[in-house]
């Protein structure tokens, strides 16, 4: 199965009826794999490759940079660097996993950095020395605002898709009270054999905590998600132009809808051109992720437009905030 590709011009500069098919081919997709591909964003190649430069130039710094802006673990929501293995994307989510892997302690081999919005005083960013990278806060906060309005533009997209009135999710999710986060990866090259030996992966299958994530990955590969017709089996993200935004439901809005659009499952695995060979190196990869979530004031229980009369909701009526510590909390 390849990932629809859906060009989000359609929405933004279409007709009334180009945003109507716009919003339908996105939900169709959505919701078959929990996943999508989007071109037509607004963000051009070269705007892509120059996160990709600002992604290897901050994990080249000094150990010692990266080490004085350490995220410290715990449930507050990750800022500054975690180093290789320190967060375990294993723990986010078991079902995916093999019965030996289950009790094994599971590790993740990469490094990331995390930010959240720049008016997001409760938790401030933790910002290398602007003489050690000079110019990378600045590009960041930029980026950070771009991804911000894009995701607001699917998730409208997402409205008109479900019927809902104007602003139904989008109020959840403002620019004042922005709790979403920037993540830039750096996976180091590794073994193969390291990997399938069992104890270590680039990413263990997990769902994202948001609402959606809005990810570009660059020429090295491995994204995949679950094949919903074979639980347990994994499609890979096939890697394209260097702009192609890879899109995926995350586990806010699979609670929003009731259980009606569930999140999708995912994790990085060895690249297709190494995959049947018996040895080798996977060559370093990067990504740059955005994830979109809600307010940490607003309820991630459901919409009651996804609540049939004379049911019970899926999903417990809890802050986004709430929920977000209780499933951080084993992932470090
Ligand atoms: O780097 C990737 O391709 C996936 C990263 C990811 O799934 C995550 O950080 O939640
Ligand atoms: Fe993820």
């Amino acid at each position: 199965m390849t990932l629809p590709t859906v060009d989000l011009s359609r929405f933004t500069h279409g007709s009334n009826l180009e945003r109507k098919q716009f919003a339908s081919e996105l939900l169709d997709s959505l919701s078959q794999s929990g996943f999508v591909k989007i071109v037509g964003h607004g963000i051009q190649d070269w705007a892509v490759a120059k996160m990709f430069e600002w992604n290897k130039s901050f994990f080249q710094m000094r150990e010692r940079d990266k080490i004085s802006i350490a995220h410290p673990g715990g449930s507050a929501p990750q800022r500054g660097w975690s180093a290789v293995g320190a967060e375990s994307s294993s723990s986010l989510y078991r079902k995916g996993l093999l019965k030996t892997e289950m009790t094994k302690e599971l590790k993740d081999a990469r490094e990331h950095f995390d930010q959240g919005a720049k008016g997001d005083f409760q938790y401030p960013n933790r910002w290398p020395d602007e003489c050690v990278i000079p110019g990378f806060r600045d590009f960041m906060e930029n980026a950070f605002t771009t991804l911000e309005s894009v995701a607001s533009q699917i998730l409208e997209a997402l409205e008109v898709a479900f019927d809902l009135p104007y602003g139904e999710i989008l109020t959840k999710i403002t620019p004042q009270a922005n709790a979403s986060e920037m993540r830039l990866l750096h996976y180091p090259a590794i073994d193969v054999n390291e990997i399938r030996g069992g104890g270590v992966s680039r990413v263990w299958p997990h769902f994202d905590l948001g609402v959606i994530t809005l990810l570009f990955q660059d020429a090295v590969g491995g994204l995949e998600f679950e094949n919903r017709k074979q639980p347990g089996t994994f499609t890979r993200v096939e890697c394209g132009a260097p702009a192609e935004m890879i899109v995926n439901v995350s586990e806010t809005l699979q609670r929003w809808t009731n259980g009606s659009l569930p999140a999708g499952l995912h994790r990085v695995n060895i690249p297709e051109n190494l995959e049947k060979k018996e040895s080798g190196i996977l060559p370093e990869r990067y990504t740059v992720v955005y994830f979109c979530k809600a307010d940490r004031a607003a309820s991630v229980g459901p919409l009651k437009q996804f609540v049939r009369e004379g049911t019970e909701p899926e999903y417990e009526d809890i802050s986004a905030i709430e929920y977000h510590q209780r499933r951080l909390q084993s992932a470090y």
